[in-house]
C-alpha cells in the first residue's frame, strides 16, 4: 500500500519564517499547510488533523505555548506532535514550551538537518502511536464483537428447551452447562460444575466413563438414548439425550443435550394404556389379552409346558341390559371382572375380548402343575363364583357364564386358533345348555367330568368324616425303639375304597380344601395323642405334614395352640413337618411363625430334604429341630456312590448344625446298616413297619416292638438276618 505523505502544518505570523521552513521541508517530500496565526491554525486544525505541527512561539494574536495547551487539552488534536519554533535559547523558555505540551524545541535559525531529524522522529514517534491506538481500537472493538457473540451465544442456549451439558473426557465433569440444564436438575450452576453425568444419570462413574469413551470413539454419536436424571431434590425425570464429542487441541469435550421427555412418555403410556386395555373393566383389551397368550405360548413351547384358554361368556347378557338398562349392564360386567380376577392366580392373565366375552389364560408353573385339571377348577370356581347374586343399584341379579376350553399343545399351537377352538367350545357350552364348561377336545371333557366328581367328593369327604389317619412309626437307631410317629392323611372314599394320596392331595391343594384338611388333621393327632396318654401307651410324639398354604392363609399357630390346650397336652408330642420348598417360601412370615410354635414347645423338622435348594446358611435362619432325608437318596443309598454322598453330607450337616437326621424310605437291612454305620439317628420306612391304620399301630406300640440295638448290627449282611420286629 502506497503511503500518503506527511502532512506538516507552519504557523508562523512572519511570511518569510513560513516559507523558510516549507523550502527546507520540501526536499523531504512532506506536504506543507502554513498558518499565519493560531486562530487560522486551530480553523485549518478542526478541518483536517496535520501530522505534525512546527509552531511559533512568539505570535501577536495567540502565542504557541497558549496554541499548544489548547491542542493537547483536546482528544481530537492531542496526539498532533508539536515543535516550538524559536528564537529564546535560554532555559526557561524552552521548559516553557514543554510544558506548554510541546514535544520538541527548535531553535532559530534553523539547522536543516536538525529540523529534518527532528520532524522525522517526531513524524515516526507519532505514526507509531497511532498504529498503537488504532491497533488497540481494533482489538477492542474485536473483544466487544467476541463478547457480544459469546452473550448472543449463551442466550440462545439459556432460552432453549433443552438443556446442554459440556462433559470435560478427562475429569468427567461438567464444564459449561445452560439454564435449561439447572432448572431440569434443580443444581446451580456452581452445583453443577462440582458435579458430572455419573452423579446426575445415578450410575457409577465407571459406567459414565465408557459412555463417554463410546461417544469420542464415535460409536454412539448421534443416537438418542433414554435415561433418568436424577434431580437434586431426588425425584426421577425421562430424558432423551444425544450426544457428540468435540475435540480441541488435545482436549475432548463431549456436549449432550438433554430433552424432558416425561409428558410425552406419560402421553405414551397413557395411549398404550388407552390401545391395550378396556376402558370399563381396566381388563386387557383383546388386542392385550392377545399378546400375553402369544407370549405364554412362546414360554411354555420352551420349556415343553402346557397353557389352557378358557373363553367365558355371561348367560342371557343381553336381558340385562333390556330389562334394567344399558348402565346397569355395565356395572354387572365390571363386577363380574372383579370376580373372574379372583378366580385365577397372580401368573395367570384375564382379558375382556369384548361385549360379556372374557378369557382367561392358565398358565403351567411347574411340571407338576396340571393345566388342564385347573382349567376345570377355574371354570368351576367362576361357576361357584356366579352363585351369589350381584347387588347392582339395589336389584338383586343372577348371572351365569358358559364357559370354553382350549389346550396348548394338544389342541393347537397358535393363539389365534387357542382362541378360536375355546370360542367354539364356548359355543358347545351354551348349546349343552348354558351355566357349564365345555373343552374343545372330547376326551378332555371325560377327565374334566372326572375330575370335577373327584372335587365334589373331596369336599364331601370333609364333612362326611370320611378321612382317616394311618400311622407310620419312626425308629431310634441307637436304641431300637419307636421314638415317634408319622400321620398320614388316607381317603376312604365310599365306593372307591382307599384312595391314594398322590390322587387327592393335589386336588385338595388345587381346590382351596388344604387348610381345612390340614385342620382337621392337628385335631385329630392331638384328640389321639390324648388317648394314647389316658390310656396304657403313654407319650406317644406324632408328626404332621403342614402345606405351604397352612403357612399363608389363616392363623396356624393360634389353631395349634387352641387344640393342643383344649386336649391338655404338651407341645412337644407334636412334630410338625415342612417341605423344603414350602420353608423357603415366604421366607420372613415362615420364620416368625416357626419361631412362635417353637417357643411353644413343638418340634419343627424338614421333610423332603436335599430336593430343594437349601444351603447350610440359609437353613440356619431356620427354627428347625431335624431334617426328614428324601427317599429318593434313600432308595439307592447302597448302590450309588452319589446317593450315598449325598446322604453323608446331610447327616454331617445336620449334626455341626445340632440337628437329629431322620431318613425316610428305609426298605432294606443294607439300607439300615449303611444308615446306622454313619451315624443317622432314625429311620422311617417299610424295613421297620409300614404306615399303619389306629388298631394295628397301637399292637405295635403296645408290644413295645423294636429294632436290635446298633452294636449288634455291625455289617449290612448281619442286618439282613436281623429279625425285623423283634418283641423288647
Ligand atoms: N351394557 C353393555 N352391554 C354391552 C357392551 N358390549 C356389548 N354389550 C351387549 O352385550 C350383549 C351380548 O349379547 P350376546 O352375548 O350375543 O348374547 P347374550 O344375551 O349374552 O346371550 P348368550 O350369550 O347367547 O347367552 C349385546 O346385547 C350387546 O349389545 C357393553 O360394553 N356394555
Amino acid at each position: 500500500m502506497k503511503h500518503r505523505p506527511a502532512t506538516i502544518l507552519i504557523v508562523d505570523d512572519q511570511l518569510p519564517n513560513r516559507r523558510l521552513l516549507e523550502v527546507l521541508l520540501a526536499p523531504e517530500g512532506y506536504v506543507t499547510w502554513s498558518a499565519a496565526s493560531g486562530r487560522e491554525a486551530l480553523e485549518r486544525i478542526a478541518l483536517e488533523a496535520p501530522d505534525l505541527i512546527l509552531l511559533d512561539v512568539m505570535m501577536p494574536d495567540m502565542d504557541g505555548h497558549t496554541m499548544a495547551r489548547i491542542l493537547k487539552s483536546k482528544p481530537q488534536t492531542s496526539a498532533i506532535p508539536i515543535i516550538m519554533v524559536t528564537a529564546m535559547v535560554d532555559r526557561h523558555s524552552r521548559l516553557g514550551s514543554l510544558e506548554a505540551g510541546a514535544e520538541d524545541v527548535l531553535t532559530v535559525p534553523v539547522d536543516r538537518a536538525e529540523l529534518w531529524l527532528r520532524v522525522r522522529n517526531l513524524l515516526r514517534l507519532k505514526a507509531f502511536n497511532d498504529f498503537l491506538r488504532d491497533h488497540g481500537a481494533i482489538l477492542e472493538k474485536q473483544v466487544r464483537a467476541r463478547t457480544a457473540e459469546l452473550q448472543r451465544f449463551r442466550t440462545a442456549m439459556d432460552a432453549t428447551a433443552d438443556a446442554i451439558f459440556l462433559i470435560d473426557r478427562t475429569s468427567l465433569l461438567f464444564v459449561e452447562v445452560n439454564a435449561t440444564a439447572c432448572s431440569m436438575s434443580g443444581y446451580t450452576r456452581e452445583e453443577l460444575f462440582k458435579l458430572g453425568p455419573a452423579a446426575l444419570g445415578g450410575t457409577e462413574p465407571d459406567a459414565a466413563r465408557r459412555v463417554i469413551e463410546d461417544v469420542v470413539a464415535g460409536h454412539v454419536e448421534h443416537r438418542l438414548a433414554d435415561v433418568q436424571l436424577r434431580r437434586k431434590d431426588g425425584r426421577q425425570v425421562s430424558i432423551e439425550v444425544t450426544r457428540t464429542a468435540h475435540r480441541l487441541d488435545e482436549h475432548w469435550t463431549v456436549v449432550a443435550v438433554a430433552r424432558d421427555v416425561t409428558e410425552r412418555k406419560k402421553a405414551e403410556h397413557r395411549l398404550h394404556h388407552l390401545a391395550h386395555y378396556d376402558a370399563l373393566t381396566s381388563l386387557p383389551n383383546r388386542t392385550l389379552f392377545y399378546e400375553v397368550l402369544r407370549k405364554t405360548i412362546g414360554q411354555a413351547s420352551d420349556g415343553r409346558g402346557r397353557v389352557a384358554v378358557l373363553i367365558v361368556d355371561l348367560d342371557h347378557f343381553k336381558k340385562v341390559n333390556d330389562t334394567l338398562g344399558h348402565a346397569v349392564g355395565d356395572e354387572l360386567l365390571v363386577r363380574f371382572s372383579d370376580r373372574l380376577a379372583s378366580c385365577i392366580q397372580l401368573r395367570d392373565a384375564v382379558g375382556r375380548l369384548g361385549g360379556d366375552e372374557f378369557a382367561i389364560v392358565l398358565m403351567q408353573e411347574d411340571p407338576h402343575d396340571d393345566v388342564q385339571a385347573r382349567a376345570v377348577s377355574v371354570a368351576h370356581a367362576i361357576r361357584e363364583a356366579l352363585h351369589a347374586p350381584f347387588d347392582l343399584r339395589g336389584r338383586s341379579v343372577v348371572s351365569t357364564a358358559s364357559i370354553g376350553i382350549s389346550i396348548y399343545p394338544e389342541d393347537a399351537n397358535s393363539a389365534d386358533t387357542l382362541l378360536q377352538y375355546a370360542d367354539t367350545a364356548m359355543y358347545q357350552a351354551k348349546q349343552g345348555g348354558r351355566d357349564t364348561s365345555r373343552f374343545f377336545t372330547p376326551q378332555m371333557n371325560a377327565d374334566a367330568l372326572v375330575r370335577l366328581e373327584l372335587e365334589m367328593a373331596l369336599r364331601d369327604a370333609l364333612d362326611n368324616e370320611e378321612f382317616v389317619l394311618h400311622y407310620q412309626p419312626k425308629v431310634h437307631l441307637g436304641t431300637g425303639r419307636v421314638v415317634g410317629v408319622e400321620a398320614l392323611l388316607r381317603w376312604q372314599r365310599p365306593g372307591h375304597g382307599l384312595v391314594s394320596p398322590a390322587d387327592f392331595i393335589p386336588v385338595l391343594e388345587e381346590c382351596g380344601l388344604m387348610v381345612r384338611a390340614g385342620d382337621w388333621v392337628i385335631a385329630s393327632v392331638c384328640r389321639q395323642i390324648r388317648l394314647w396318654r389316658a390310656s396304657g401307651i403313654g407319650d406317644v410324639q406324632v408328626a404332621v405334614n403342614i402345606a405351604q398354604r397352612q403357612f399363608i392363609e389363616g392363623d396356624l399357630e393360634a389353631e395349634i395352640a387352641r387344640v393342643l390346650a383344649g386336649n391338655d397336652i404338651p407341645a412337644h408330642l407334636l412334630e410338625l413337618e415342612l417341605t423344603e420348598s414350602s420353608l423357603m417360601a415366604n421366607t420372613a412370615h415362615t420364620v416368625a411363625v416357626l419361631q412362635g410354635l417353637r417357643r411353644r414347645g413343638l418340634q419343627i423338622s424338614v421333610d423332603d430334604f436335599g430336593t430343594g435348594y437349601s444351603s447350610l446358611a440359609y437353613l440356619r435362619r431356620f427354627p428347625v429341630d431335624k431334617l426328614k432325608i428324601d427317599i429318593a437318596f434313600i432308595r439307592d443309598i447302597t448302590s450309588r456312590p452319589d446317593d450315598a454322598a449325598i446322604t453323608l453330607a446331610i447327616i454331617g450337616l445336620a449334626h455341626s448344625l445340632k440337628l437329629e437326621v431322620i431318613a425316610e424310605g428305609v426298605e432294606t437291612a443294607a439300607q439300615l446298616a449303611f444308615l446306622q454305620g454313619h451315624g443317622c439317628d432314625q429311620i422311617q420306612g417299610y424295613y421297620f413297619s409300614r404306615p399303619l391304620p389306629l388298631a394295628a399301630l397301637e399292637v405295635l406300640l403296645r408290644e413295645g416292638h423294636a429294632l436290635p440295638p446298633v452294636t449288634a448290627m455291625a455289617t449290612a449282611a448281619d442286618a439282613e438276618a436281623v429279625a425285623l420286629l423283634a418283641p423288647r
